[in-house]
């Protein structure tokens, strides 16, 4: 690569070189002391109820998002068929996610209808609304697309791997992100996301790997928040 400028070198899987330029950021999302007390089994149980009450409500406004990139991915995808097979299985993924929230909830004794919002939560909430407008593209949107759901799969699949001692109760929501299938989701809206970056300007590029750094900060305070488990 001597002497090539990153024209030259090509935009290919800028993924790849975001989350190796960030990784002391994105391990800090996906190897949050939250996930390492899931996989050291010494999680607080009421840390954990405040995740599921939180994470309810973050939900239910990340599938506006979800639906939002669908939209864009209509209109704005060189590969839009396909594209839109991905998002809409992510969508039907949340619809049961949704009951499985519920389910979870009364498994706990949680009342997910006097849950309150944290500011952490506000602020994600209100982030993914301001890529939901049309003036947002489809490549910055796909991106945080990618970006959200990977930092939930690598965070919970860390929790599975042999010799951890994550509590067999939580075993079933460290599977809900953790498994093989969401991973082969992933890879696939990584896929997207790169193939997208490929032809985008630089403009957008760097509106995109800011995008990316948003998410993940805003991942980190996320767990930050449950930790703090008030
Ligand atoms: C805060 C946060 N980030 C990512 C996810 C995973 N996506 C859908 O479930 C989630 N549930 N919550």
């Amino acid at each position: 690569m001597e002497g090539k400028t990153r024209e030259e070198m090509g935009k290919s899987m800028m993924t790849e070189t975001w989350l190796r330029k960030h990784r002391s950021l994105y391990l800090g999302a996906t190897r949050h002391p939250f996930i390492r007390s899931i996989r050291d089994g010494n999680i607080d149980l009421s840390s954990f109820k405040t995740w599921l009450g939180q994470d309810y409500i973050y939900v239910r406004a990340f599938v506006p998002f979800v639906a939002s990139v669908l939209t864009k991915a209509w209109k704005g995808s060189d590969d839009s068929s396909s594209d839109m097979e991905v998002i809409l299985g992510g969508v039907a993924a949340l619809n049961d996610e949704i009951s499985w929230f519920k389910k979870e909830a009364s498994k706990w004794g949680v009342q997910l209808s006097d849950i309150v919002p944290q500011k952490a939560n506000q602020d994600y909430c209100r982030f993914l609304e301001s890529l939901m407008i049309p003036e947002v593209e489809y490549t910055i949107a796909i991106t945080a697309f990618w970006a959200i759901e990977a930092v939930y799969q690598e965070s919970f699949a860390h929790c599975l791997e042999d010799g951890t001692k994550t509590p067999a109760e939580l075993q079933e929501t460290c599977q809900r992100w953790g498994n093989e299938g969401f991973g082969q989701y992933c890879n696939s809206l990584r896929k997207i996301a790169d193939r997208q970056l490929e032809k985008a300007s630089d403009d957008i590029i760097t509106k995109a790997e800011v995008t990316f750094l948003r998410v993940v900060e805003h991942e980190v305070e996320f767990w930050n928040m449950s930790h703090g488990g008030t």
